[in-house]
């Protein structure tokens, strides 16, 4: 690309920045959006300079936690109950400054990429109190290694069935654009750029096995939760979270309901009830309503047809072949 094609959201990166911008693969999305190929995959403008800053400024911490997801996926959910976690110690849920009743889990788990670096690569990190601090993204998994360096941070990632992934970010965009929800944009450019993977930290399938591959390699670093089974067997998968994160549930917090009161703070049902999550919204413009729809497993196949279903499918099936992975 022609350094004068920059977008001007880029414009005012130094230069070694342009030059690397400038010889990345471009492409378009569904809508337009012209996106840059960065180490595997596609970013809007905004979201790689996000990135950018992120590998040029980002400082680990040993004890960071990072949440990780492609989006669509059930990152606001797992966001939730990493919160609730590791504040239960300190907040009772009956509490009315339980901090998931003060703000949506967006807000109280930072995207890395998609606020904290966005407009600099030194933000201010020194207003999150805690020693252990949480943070989210959407980026690859090597972009986000590269950044941690050899730190021991300790990474949770969550995959969903790429066909409900679909679905919902289809949902999700409509409701964003405040457009009505149409079969035609999801039967036409959507779907056609979400199986070429050109959509924003697409492509869906590399992203996520990715992270499968090194959580088998490093299982002490990273984590890999999926959707389905949180849905499935959600007390298990909190075991499993509290274990990783190493705050598993005493015997007195197991007998004494704990578990449970996790769960049902972060049900779908309930945080979408929160007057905080019916009326906010996110520093960046969503609204936080958007991040909370049906949450059922299978529900693609209410809107995608046997043809489209058949396609991802095969995609999948040769993606994936090898990996052990599946949702
Ligand atoms: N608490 C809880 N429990 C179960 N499911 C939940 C929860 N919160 C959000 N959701 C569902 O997750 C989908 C949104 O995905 P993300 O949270 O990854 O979206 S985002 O990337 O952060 O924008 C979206 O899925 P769909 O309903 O299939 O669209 C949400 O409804």
């Amino acid at each position: 690309m022609d350094e004068t094609e920059i977008p001007k959201k880029l414009q005012n990166e130094d230069e070694e920045t342009i030059s690397l911008i400038s010889s990345l693969p471009l492409d378009v999305d569904f809508d337009g959006t012209k996106l840059f190929k960065y180490q595997g995959y596609w970013y809007n403008d905004k979201t790689l300079q996000g990135v950018l800053h992120f590998q040029r400024g980002f400082e680990p911490k040993d004890m960071d936690i990072i949440i990780a997801s492609f989006p669509k996926s059930g990152t606001t959910w797992l966001k939730a109950l990493t919160v609730d976690l590791l504040e239960r110690s300190k907040q009772k849920h009956s509490s009315d400054d339980h901090p998931l009743l003060l703000d949506n889990p967006h807000g109280l788990v930072p995207f890395l990429e998609l606020r904290l670096f966005t407009e600099t690569s030194k933000p201010d990190l020194t207003t999150i109190s805690s020693s252990l601090r949480l943070f989210s993204t959407h980026m690859g998994f090597q972009t986000l290694r590269e950044a941690l360096k050899n730190s021991p941070c300790k990474i949770v990632y969550v995959g969903r069935n790429m066909k409900d992934v679909l679905v919902s970010f289809w949902y999700t965009n409509c409701a964003q654009l405040k457009i009505e929800v149409e079969r035609s944009i999801l039967d036409s450019i959507m779907f056609e750029s979400f199986c070429r993977g050109v959509i924003n930290y697409g492509s869906s399938w590399e992203h996520v096995l990715n992270y499968w591959r090194a959580s088998l390699e490093d299982s002490k670093y990273v984590l890999f939760l999926k959707y389905e089974e949180l849905k499935k067997e959600p007390r298990d998968q909190l075991n499993i979270l509290a274990e990783f994160l190493g705050c598993p549930f005493t015997v007195e917090e197991e007998e004494s309901g704990s578990v449970e009161e996790i769960l049902d703070l972060c049900s779908l049902g309930n945080l979408k009830n929160l007057e905080i999550n019916k009326t906010g919204k996110t520093l960046k413009g969503p609204e936080h309503k958007n991040f909370f729809r049906e949450g059922e497993v299978g529900d693609s196949k209410n809107y995608l047809t046997p043809e489209m279903e058949k396609i991802i499918d095969m995609i999948i099936e040769e993606k994936f072949r090898g990996s052990d992975l599946k949702f």
